[in-house]
C-alpha cells in the first residue's frame, strides 16, 4: 500500500475514478485538473481504479510543463536475435541488433535512420515493446524504472500499414477511437472537442465527413488516411510515442504537415516521439531533434542531428555545403558496407563518442532530471468491457448498414438454395421414395448451410490487420471483441434460417405442423452459429483467405463424411468414431430425423411394406435421440468453438515478435 499523502506516484498524474466522476461535465478537465492539483497539495487517498491523465489534459487546464510528466527512455547494451532456417544446413543465429545503447529525451523528435534492412523497424518494435522482452538481451529504462508490460498505457504506437474501416468517415473513426480509448467517466463531449482538435492538428477539415475508404472503395487520398491512422493510435494522447514511417508513401507537402503536428506534439506537451524514416527532405529535418543512425543491426551515430555534420570529420569524410547530412551519412554508410573493412570504423567511432560523452556527465545527468516513470498504472484498458462490446457492436452494425450489397446478396443467395433445395424435392410423399427424399433433403441442406457459411471467412481475415492494431496497445478487450461480433452476427443469422425454412420447409412438405417447422427453424439457425463459430475459428489460425478455404472446406467434408448420413453411426469402425462425435453435422442431421420421423405426426405409420418410423430411425442411427442433449452438444460446439477463437486471438495473433 502506498501512504496516503503520496498521490503523485513516480511522475504520473493518478486521480481517482470517485474524483473523475464527480467531474463528468462541460468542464471536466478543467474540474479535474484542479481536483489533481488540489489532491497533490492536500494529500488525498490513493484509489485502486485510476487513470492517467494525458499531456493535453494538463496543458488544456493550463499547468505548465514543468508539471506535465516527462518519459526518458535509456537502451542499455540491447541485443535481439532470431533463428534462421538455412536450407540443408539447419538452423543458424542472426543477430537483428547488436549491443545497441541509446538515450531518448522526452520533448524531442528521435528518429531512427538507416539503410533499408539496417534494423530500424526491429528497434523501433524493442524499444515500443512489441518485441517479447525474454528474446531481448540487454535493458531497457523509463527514465530510471525498468521498461514493463504497463508501459502499453503510457505509449502509442502508429503502424507503417494504414488498417482502418473503410466504410467508416475520418471523423466517425477518430471518434469510436476516443470512445475506447479515453476513460468511461470523461463525458462525450470532451471526447468529440478532442476528435475535433485532431482533425484541426492533423489537417483533416476538408475530409472529416469522408469514408476513409479502400482499394475498393474510393475515399480518402493515401495521405489523409496516413494521418486518420495517425489520428486514431494518438487521440487518447500517449506521452510517448513511436511509430513506423509516420511519411511513407506521403507526399512532400503531406509529409511536411505530419512531421510538423509531431515536433509540435514533443514541444508543447512534452511527449517522447520516436519513428524510423526514410531519407528525410531539407524541411523534414528541422521537425527532428535527434538521430540514431543504424547500420547492420549497430549504432552508427546517436546525438543531436545538428552534430552529424561534422561527426564523420575525424575519418576524413567532411560535408559539402547544402547536402542533406542524412543522404551524407547514408552515403557514407554505404561505402564503408562495400568496402573490405566493413562497419568497423563507424562502430568504433560510436562508441568512442559515447564514451567520452558518458565520461563527461552529459547522458546521466540529462535522463534523471526527467519525473520517474509510472509504469503501475491498476487498469490496463481506458473503458469497461460492457462498454466496449457496445461500441464495437455499433461499428459492425455501421459497417453492415453501410454495405448493404453484401447482405442483400446474402439473402438471395439464402432464398436461391431454399428454393432449389424446395423445388428438387417438391411434395415429397410418404413412400420409400419418400423417406430417401426426406434424409436426402435433411443432409444436403446441413451440406449447403455448413458450406455456405464458409463466406464469414473472408470476413475476419479483412479485419484482422485492423483487430490487432488496435488491440496491440490495449484499445479493447479481446473478448469484448469476440462478443460484439456475435452480437451483430446472431441476429442476422436467425433472420437467414428462418428465410430458408420459411421457404423450403413448406415447398418439399415436411411435417405440416407450426412446432416442428420452429424446431426445424432453430436447429438451422444452430447450425449456422456452429458453423459460424467454428469457421472464424479457423480464419484465426490461417495466414490467409486461400489456406482458410482449403482447411474449412476439407475440414467440413470430413465431418459430412462422419455424419452418419453416408456411413450410420454404428457402422463407423472405432478409431474414426470420434470424427462422428465432434462433426458439425452428426447434432442437427439426428434433431432433424427425429423432427420428422420421430414426430406424432407420423406416429405408427407404415411408410412402405411393414416398415414404420421407429425402424425407419433405427436403420439410420437416430433410434435414441434425445432432443435436448443434441440441443447442448450444438450449444456446446458453438461456444466451445468461440472459446478457442478467444484464445487463438488472445495467443496468435499479436503484434508480438519472438
Ligand atoms: N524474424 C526475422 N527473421 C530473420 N530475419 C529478420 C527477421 N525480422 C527482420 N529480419 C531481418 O532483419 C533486418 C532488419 O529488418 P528491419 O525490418 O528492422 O529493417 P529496416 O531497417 O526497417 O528495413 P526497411 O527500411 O527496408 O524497412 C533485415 O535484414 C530483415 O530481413
Amino acid at each position: 500500500m502506498e501512504p496516503a499523502d503520496a498521490p503523485r506516484r513516480n511522475g504520473s498524474f493518478e486521480i481517482s475514478r470517485s474524483l473523475s466522476t464527480a467531474d463528468a461535465d462541460s468542464d471536466g478537465i478543467h474540474k479535474r485538473t484542479s481536483s489533481l492539483k488540489d489532491s497533490r497539495r492536500l494529500g488525498s487517498k490513493r484509489h485502486s481504479a485510476s487513470f492517467r491523465v494525458s499531456p493535453m489534459d494538463l496543458i488544456a487546464a493550463g499547468a505548465d510543463l514543468s508539471e506535465i510528466p516527462t518519459y526518458n527512455l535509456h537502451v542499455k547494451n540491447l541485443s535481439y536475435k532470431v533463428m534462421v532456417k538455412n536450407k540443408g544446413e539447419g538452423s543458424q543465429e542472426k543477430t537483428l541488433l547488436k549491443n545497441i545503447s541509446v538515450d531518448v529525451y522526452a520533448g524531442e523528435v528521435q528518429a531512427i535512420v538507416g539503410p533499408s534492412g539496417s534494423g530500424k523497424t526491429t528497434f523501433l518494435d524493442a524499444l515500443a515493446g512489441r518485441i517479447a522482452r525474454q528474446s531481448l538481451e540487454g535493458e531497457i529504462f523509463v527514465n530510471s524504472e525498468p521498461i514493463n508490460e504497463s508501459f502499453n498505457r503510457i505509449s502509442g504506437y502508429v503502424m507503417q500499414d494504414d488498417a482502418l474501416f473503410p466504410m467508416l468517415t475520418v471523423r466517425e473513426t477518430l471518434l469510436i477511437s476516443a470512445r475506447l480509448r479515453l476513460p468511461t467517466d470523461m463525458p462525450l463531449k470532451e471526447k468529440k472537442r478532442r476528435v475535433e482538435l485532431m482533425i484541426t492538428q492533423l489537417g483533416l477539415q476538408s475530409c472529416a465527413n469522408t469514408r476513409v475508404g479502400n482499394e475498393k472503395h474510393r475515399g480518402v487520398s493515401g495521405g489523409e488516411r496516413r494521418r486518420v491512422s495517425i489520428g486514431a493510435d494518438l487521440i487518447h494522447d500517449p506521452p510517448v510515442i513511436f511509430l513506423d514511417e509516420p511519411t511513407s508513401g506521403l507526399d512532400s507537402t503531406s509529409a511536411l504537415s505530419v512531421m510538423q503536428v509531431l515536433s509540435g506534439m514533443a514541444k508543447t506537451g512534452g511527449r517522447t516521439v520516436v519513428l524510423t524514416i526514410h531519407q528525410p527532405g531539407f524541411r523534414i529535418l528541422e521537425t527532428i531533434n535527434r538521430v540514431v543512425v543504424l547500420g547492420r543491426g549497430n549504432v552508427l551515430y546517436e546525438g543531436p542531428l545538428v552534430q552529424l555534420k561534422l561527426y564523420f570529420a575525424p575519418l576524413g569524410k567532411n560535408m559539402p555545403e547544402d547536402v542533406n547530412v542524412l543522404e551524407f551519412a547514408l552515403d557514407i554508410i554505404e561505402d564503408y558496407q562495400k568496402s573490405p573493412e566493413g562497419l568497423e570504423p563507424l562502430i568504433k567511432l560510436q562508441l568512442e563518442s559515447r564514451k567520452l560523452q558518458i565520461e563527461n556527465g552529459e547522458r546521466h545527468s540529462k535522463l534523471t532530471e526527467g519525473s520517474t516513470a509510472d509504469l503501475s498504472l491498476s487498469s490496463n484498458y481506458a473503458t469497461s468491457f460492457l462498454e466496449q462490446c457496445v461500441i464495437l457492436s455499433g461499428r459492425n452494425f455501421k459497417n453492415l448498414l453501410r454495405t448493404p450489397e453484401l447482405f442483400v446478396s446474402r439473402c438471395m443467395a439464402m432464398t436461391l438454395v431454399a428454393v432449389t433445395m424446395g423445388t428438387l424435392f417438391l411434395n415429397v410423399k410418404v413412400s420409400e421414395k419418400g423417406v430417401r427424399q426426406r434424409t436426402s433433403f435433411i443432409s444436403f441442406t446441413l451440406a449447403l448451410l455448413i458450406f455456405w457459411s464458409m463466406e464469414a471467412m473472408g470476413a475476419f481475415i479483412e479485419e484482422r490487420q485492423i483487430f490487432i492494431r488496435e488491440t496491440s496497445r490495449g484499445g479493447y478487450r479481446i473478448a469484448a471483441f469476440v462478443v460484439s461480433k456475435d452480437v451483430t452476427m446472431l441476429p442476422i443469422l436467425l433472420f437467414l434460417a428462418s428465410l430458408f425454412s420459411s421457404i423450403s420447409y413448406w415447398l418439399v412438405g415436411l411435417v405440416p405442423e407450426a412446432g416442428n417447422f420452429f424446431f426445424f427453424l432453430i436447429t438451422c439457425f444452430l447450425v449456422l452459429c456452429t458453423a459460424y463459430s467454428y469457421i472464424s475459428f479457423i480464419s484465426s489460425l490461417v495466414p490467409n483467405f486461400a489456406i482458410g478455404n482449403s482447411v474449412c472446406s476439407s475440414s467440413i467434408s470430413y465431418m459430412f463424411l462422419f455424419s452418419g448420413f453416408f456411413i450410420p453411426r454404428t457402422a463407423i469402425p472405432k478409431y474414426w468414431i470420434w470424427v462422428h462425435y465432434i462433426s458439425l453435422f452428426k447434432y442437427p442431421y439426428e434433431l432433424l430425423l427425429n423432427n420428422e420421423f420421430g414426430s406424432s405426426h407420423f406416429e405408427d405409420r407404415i411408410w412402405y411394406d411393414d416398415v414404420d418410423s421407429n425402424t425407419i430411425l433405427s436403420s439410420l442411427g437416430a433410434g435414441k435421440v434425445h432432443n435436448w442433449a443434441n440441443f447442448l452438444a450444438m450449444l456446446g460446439l458453438f461456444f466451445g468453438y468461440r472459446i478457442f477463437f478467444w484464445f487463438s486471438l488472445s495467443y496468435f495473433n499479436k503484434s508480438i515478435r519472438k
